[in-house]
């Protein structure tokens, strides 16, 4: 099942630079090995934002939701999950 998701990174200010460097670090790996197995399909920085669009494919809401809520930046990002379906008008065979 896809999902898109945003995501919208609110560091506090006076969260001292080396914890959140080592979030964002762990951020990255975390992200890349998810892109690795494909549950995380598309990751798009949005343009003049500390903000992402992302699409995973995963199994359903609960897989999502776990994921999301193991992120490193969870605590300190707004997220907002669309699902999403096949368009008729598609003609790409792994939307799904
Ligand atoms: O920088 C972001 O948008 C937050 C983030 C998600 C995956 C990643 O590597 O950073």
């Amino acid at each position: 099942m896809l999902f898109h998701v945003e995501m919208e990174v609110r560091i506090p200010h006076d969260l001292p630079t080396e914890r959140a460097d080592a979030l964002k670090q762990a951020e990255r790996v975390r992200a890349m090995e998810l892109q690795r197995t494909g549950a995380w399909r598309h990751l798009w920085r949005v343009a003049g934002r500390y903000a992402n669009v992302s699409i995973f494919d995963v199994s359903g809401a609960q897989e999502l939701h776990d994921i999301l809520s193991s992120l490193p930046l969870f605590p300190f990002m707004e997220i907002r999950v669309t699902p999403l379906c096949r368009h008729p008008s598609s003609i790409h065979d792994d939307d799904r």
